[in-house]
């Protein structure tokens, strides 16, 4: 008893040894903020919803690179400094995810988001046509529209509301719009609710986070036991049967037309692009097309919808913004009509709401934390070697933050987006280098779109009683208390 007592207390005492050893001696020329010798930064990172905050506070004070550590897990660092940023996201040695990505794999595979090495390269190359074809946009810029109108008749809805959290009409606007781009497919979500699969997205979205946040259900071995994988299980299912579905019905018209009904294909959406490709003989097995599909719905409405309800919180609590946006709306149509017919160009004109867009993706950025693994290291400038196998977070939500790059930060100014003076790689929010956001332009479109329609038919206002947003990192920006506004129809 006593032999095996003194065993256990060695192995343990043994194991404490090494993690502190690990974790001091391996990365030691990275700064590390005071901690606790046995359980790191345990206290300073307890309370999640001030987590942002201080991440924030502690990457200005250490000069944007810090290491931070909980055990058991390996020290997270984290760069907050505008020029490690721009070596790190250019860096050839840094175009693998990190850890926290190989839980999203069981439903997206090697798509975009999730797949490395020549296989991403590849993919990469042969996807980028397909969010940058002008006739494509003008087309989706379409739908955008259309699926806009149904918004407002929603917002309709809640006039009499004194407040409303936006973020779930958000979601269903999304839904609808990356469905139908994605896959041609019309859900009706706004309208009719959520579809199952719909919800089979939302569920594997929310099992992922869930896995993220738990220490134990990022092991395997545990995680087969939770009721979590097996929800998984039932979702994939719902999700694998309805993409056969639609891609048996889809070979089938395809192959029946021997001229495509639309031929340049302008009218296209990213599923038809994609089998065009593999009709050509390019390298997208039936499994890389549906990884994709599934990467789009996922990349493509959660980020989006919570950049739109961001938005829509700062311009209820700004009304002189709201006003110039409108002035712009006015100088566009050439007056204020709330349902004019609404182009790419017209969007590409609106460069006021462009600086509003992007003060707002500033202050509250889609994606707060994103990361890398190294596959070699890399010598940063101040001669600190990031050692190869190295998980590196980047905290968009501190540089966003950081009054040496943007002053007065928690202030909403959209002018600072109008002068030419941003300094690079201090606004992220669709990252930046060769693994920056391939949807950006097509979310840009579809926030001008949404946002113009709404400002035309309602005024903002602040919720009834208002209130401060309680922000948390989940692998979205979330707002644990909604993000509440109040509408008054614009006569
Ligand atoms: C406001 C909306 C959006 C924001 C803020 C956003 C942000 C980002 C960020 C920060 C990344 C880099 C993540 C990382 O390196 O881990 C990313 C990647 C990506 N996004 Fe977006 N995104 C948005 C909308 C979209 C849309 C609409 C789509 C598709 C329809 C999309 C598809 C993707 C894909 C496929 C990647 C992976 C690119 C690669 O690694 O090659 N995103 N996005």
């Amino acid at each position: 008893m006593l032999v095996t007592a003194t065993l256990i207390c060695t192995i343990v005492t043994l194991l404490l040894i090494y993690l502190i050893l690990r974790n001091n001696l391996h990365l030691k020329d990275i700064p590390k903020p005071e901690a606790n010798l046995f359980w790191g930064h345990l206290t300073t990172l307890a309370d999640r919803s001030a987590q942002l905050k201080k991440v924030a506070e502690l990457t200005q004070k250490y000069g944007g690179l810090i290491r931070l550590y909980i055990p058991p897990k390996r020290p997270a660092v984290l760069v907050a400094d505008k020029d490690i940023l721009q070596n790190i996201l250019n860096n050839e040695n840094a175009l693998e995810k990190s850890q926290d990505y190989q839980y999203l794999k069981v439903w997206l595979g090697e798509g975009l988001i999730t797949g490395g090495g020549v296989q991403w390269r590849n993919r990469r190359r042969m996807l980028t046509p397909c969010f940058g074809r002008m006739s494509t946009l003008k087309h989706f810029v379409q739908i955008f529209e259309k699926l806009g109108d149904v918004l407002v008749e929603k917002f309709n809805e809640q006039l009499d509301n004194p407040s409303f959290d936006v973020f779930p009409h958000m979601k269903l606007f999304t839904l609808d719009v990356i469905c139908e781009t994605s896959m041609g497919i019309i859900t009706n979500c706004q309208r009719d609710g959520n579809t199952s699969y719909c919800q089979s997205i939302e569920e594997m979205t929310r099992i992922a986070i869930r896995r993220m946040l738990s220490p134990l259900k990022r092991f395997d071995a545990f995680y087969q036991f939770t009721n979590d994988y097996q929800k998984q299980k039932e979702a994939l299912k719902e999700i694998d049967a309805f993409y056969e579905n639609i891609i048996s019905n889809k070979k089938r018209t395809m192959s029946s037309k021997s001229v495509e009904e639309d031929e340049d294909g302008s009218k296209q959406n990213f599923l038809d692009q994609l089998l065009r490709h593999q009709e050509n003989g390019e390298a997208l097995s039936d499994k890389d097309i549906q990884e994709e599909i599934n990467t789009f719905m996922f990349g493509g409405h959660d980020t989006t919808a919570t950049g739109l309800s961001f938005i829509l919180y700062s311009l209820a609590r700004h009304p002189n913004v709201q006003e110039k946006v409108l002035e712009e709306q006015e100088t566009i149509f050439g007056s204020l009509e709330k349902d004019p017919e609404v182009t790419y160009a017209h969007l590409q004109d609106m460069k006021y709401l462009d600086a509003v867009i992007n003060e707002a993706l500033r202050l509250y950025p889609p994606i707060p934390v994103f990361g890398r693994k190294l596959t070699d290291d890399i010598k940063l400038e101040n001669g600190v070697v990031l050692p190869k196998t190295l998980s590196i977070g980047f905290t968009v939500y501190s540089v966003h933050h950081n009054p040496e790059y943007f002053p007065d930060p928690e202030k909403f100014l959209p002018e600072r987006f109008l002068k030419d003076d941003i300094m690079p790689y201090t606004h992220l929010p669709f990252s930046a280098g060769p693994r920056s956001c391939i949807g950006k332009k097509f979310a840009m479109l579809q926030i001008k779109s949404c946002i113009s329609k709404i400002s035309r038919h309602f005024k903002l206002l602040p919720s009834i009683p208002d209130y401060e947003l309680k922000l948390m990192p989940e692998i979205t920006l979330v707002s644990k208390n909604g993000m509440r506004i109040s509408l008054e129809k614009r006569t």
